[in-house]
């Protein structure tokens, strides 16, 4: 009966949420690295599905055999390596894996804070990899949102201030501040308006970084433990934050975490080792409920 019920609740979800435009693909992770035999194959199958199907792939982030060098004292630091890899919007994707073994560097390719060395980073079908900073800087404005372990909140600025930060040199169509404050009270933090940083507490700082990484509509959030400094508490409200908005706004949202009870909560755990992808697991298949 449970079951049922549940399977029903999935369809009806299924079903509200591609009305709102959220699922606009009937077959997730068509690009995932396991697709690809070689790097050619994957550089020249993206290519073929980009001509053929045109707008139905608008929703992906692919990433094209990508690798990531730094060089540094005669030696060059090989982080990432032939990364085959695609994100959907609308799916909660963690990735996991040991200290050192390049999450946060493959974060900062897919959200164009750095270059790789090597490969392409289709962004919904354009390739962002060879953007100039200014357009590169509008691209970020215009999709992603930013999350870190260490919040980076100004502390001289409230909360409300922190938050409206994106927005202080750009021309929106709506007002600044009452976009801030609605956010803030989505985050549960009405009463903090205009307290300053040092007034909040860590898992209250978070939710004001959250809400300013929301405050330019973005369509991905891309967080870097957002959790890791908090305690559990705090931790299980900053993360439930992040599933409502991808689950009621349809956010895709990737997530690096250490804490294996918050990936098992999420559509997809990607697990790097040594700069590869070794695994990539898909938890709920939303593709099993659009094939009933
Ligand atoms: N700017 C840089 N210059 C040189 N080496 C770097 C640079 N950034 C990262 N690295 C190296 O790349 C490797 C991967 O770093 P990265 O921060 O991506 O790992 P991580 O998986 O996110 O680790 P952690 O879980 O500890 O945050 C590390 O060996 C790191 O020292």
């Amino acid at each position: 009966m449970f079951f049922f019920v549940s399977l029903g609740e999935g369809i009806l979800e299924y079903h509200l949420r591609k009305q709102r435009g959220l699922i606009v693909q009937r077959r997730p992770f068509l690009f995932r690295s396991q697709k690809f035999s070689t790097k050619q194959q994957s550089a020249s199958n993206f290519s073929v599905l980009l001509e053929e199907k045109g707008n139905s792939i608008k929703d992906l982030i692919v990433l094209e055999d990508i690798s990531k060098d730094y060089p540094g004292d005669g030696v060059i630091t090989k982080v990432l390596e032939s990364i085959n890899i695609s994100f959907e919007k609308g799916v909660f994707t963690t990735i996991i894996g040991p200290s050192g073994s390049g999450k946060s560097t493959l974060l900062s390719l897919i959200g164009a804070l750095d270059k790789p060395t090597k490969g392409n980073i289709y962004f919904e079908r354009e390739i962002i990899t060879n953007l100039k900073n200014r357009r590169l800087a509008n691209f970020r404005f215009e999709k992603i949102g930013f999350i870190f372990q260490q919040f980076h909140l100004l502390p001289t600025l409230t909360a409300m201030e922190n938050v409206m930060c994106p927005l202080f040199t750009r021309k929106v169509d709506y007002s600044k501040k009452e976009r801030a404050i609605e956010l803030l009270d989505e985050m549960g933090l009405k009463d903090k308006v205009h307290a300053l940083p040092s007034q909040l507490s860590g898992g209250q700082q978070q939710r004001v970084a959250i809400a300013r990484a929301l405050v330019h509509r973005p369509e991905w959030i891309l967080a870097d433990e957002p959790t890791g400094n908090l305690d559990s508490e705090s931790s299980k409200i900053v993360f439930d934050l992040l599933k409502k908005l991808n689950k009621e706004n349809g956010i895709g949202i990737i997530l690096i975490t250490h804490d294996p009870n918050l990936a098992k909560q999420t559509d997809r755990i990607v697990e790097i080792k040594d700069g590869k992808i070794v695994s990539d697991t898909l938890q709920t298949c939303k593709e099993d409920i659009v094939g009933l």
